[in-house]
């Protein structure tokens, strides 16, 4: 089996999602993006809600769709599971009988079918088997629509927010059970989320998309560590500043240069975490230490310590003590010297 491959353009008025995506079987791949990227599209063009106007959409040798030759497979003759945020239950059946739907479908026994819904609920820890949908909370629903897509085991699993309604206290467990299923389950699965922990701990690959296209993809680890847009440095906390690099400085915005601890060349990133940036009132010595003016727009408390967004002409986040704060006098549009030292500075081909 090939797994998914898809390309495809979606219209939906003034918005159009083109993206291009490959999922291996037995791969989690998380969709990861802000507000109206177009995650939901992706994921209903998937499961065929969507129809494509230009693309490919193969789930191994079977082709999903292909507007050029006018191929295209309804939802019920696809072999995917969808789980999405309204849940989609069935109303007039049962926890038990929901779960256990889709095996009946497929000619398993009614007492063999309910005996594994059974234990799928058990799994995602619900005991209220023969409630009505409407007589369960916002996270039970979902984890009973979990279990309903999960125990078919389909070829390709699309799952929409799937913790989302879960509160706080549920959430860790239904993560763990979810992730413990996913890494045995021989299909396709697309996760989306706009939590990037859940697209860490669930995805073996994260896709970025941004603005209906594909803007990152990669390995958690890669993603943290080399962020391409804002929106993905935000979420992995760095500053993300783009320069370009000949040896070991890179040159930013006007005259200003990055002193960088290892030799690159050409458009480059260049990340340093918020924590290794140190603010003073003058600028400080030492020349394997980058240093900018700039002024205090803003301070927000951050765990420990004290997260201050300095404007200038090297726009970036610092994370200070509460101490620190006191001592340099920080308010906004206080003057200060931000520097990082070389070493603390990672560049990239961008
Ligand atoms: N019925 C619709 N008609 C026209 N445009 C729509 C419709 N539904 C959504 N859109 C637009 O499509 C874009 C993508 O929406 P989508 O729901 O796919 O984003 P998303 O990444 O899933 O966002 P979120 O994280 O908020 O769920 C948005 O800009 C939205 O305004």
């Amino acid at each position: 089996m090939t797994g998914l491959a898809a390309s495809v353009v979606v219209e939906r008025g003034s918005f159009i999602l083109d993206a291009e995506l490959r999922v291996q079987p037995g791969e989690v791949v998380a969709l990861l993006g802000p507000n109206g990227a177009g995650k939901s599209t992706l994921l209903a063009a998937l499961a065929g809600l969507h129809r494509p106007v230009r693309g490919l959409v193969k789930l191994g040798d079977t082709v999903l769709d292909e507007p050029a030759s006018g191929v295209h497979v309804p939802l019920r003759d696809r072999q995917v599971g969808l789980v999405v945020q309204d849940y989609l239950l069935f109303p007039r059946m049962s926890a038990v009988e929901n779960v256990a739907f889709g095996l009946r479908a497929r000619g398993v026994a009614r007492a063999m079918a309910r005996e594994r819904a059974r234990e799928w609920l058990g799994r995602m820890d619900v005991a209220e088997h023969e409630r009505r949908p409407r007589q369960l909370s916002g996270g039970q629903a979902q984890r009973v629509a979990l279990a309903r897509a999960l125990i078919v085991e389909p070829a390709l699993l699309l799952l929409d927010e799937p913790l989302a309604a879960l509160d706080a206290g549920t959430r860790p467990r239904v993560r763990a059970e979810l992730r413990r299923h996913l890494a045995a389950y021989g299909g396709c699965t697309l996760v989306v989320t706009h939590d990037p922990l859940e697209a860490m701990v669930l995805g073996e690959r994260i896709v970025v998309l941004e603005n209906g296209r594909v803007a990152q993809a990669g390995t958690p680890a890669e993603v943290a560590r080399h962020p391409r847009t804002d929106y993905v440095a935000r979420l992995v906390g760095l500053n993300l500043l783009r320069g370009n690099a000949t040896g070991k400085a890179a040159r930013i915005a006007d005259g200003l240069t990055v002193t960088l601890a290892h030799e690159v060349h050409g458009p480059v990133h260049v990340t340093f975490p918020p924590a290794a940036v140190t603010l003073s009132p003058r600028r400080p010595d030492g020349s394997a230490r980058n240093a900018w003016s700039g002024t205090v727009e803003d301070l927000e408390v951050h765990g420990d310590l004290v997260r201050v967004s300095v404007g200038g002409p090297v726009p970036l986040l610092a994370d200070v003590t509460p101490l620190a704060v006191a001592e340099l006098g920080l308010a906004p549009g206080t003057p200060v010297w931000a520097s990082v030292k070389a070493t603390e500075v990672s560049a990239y081909p961008r």
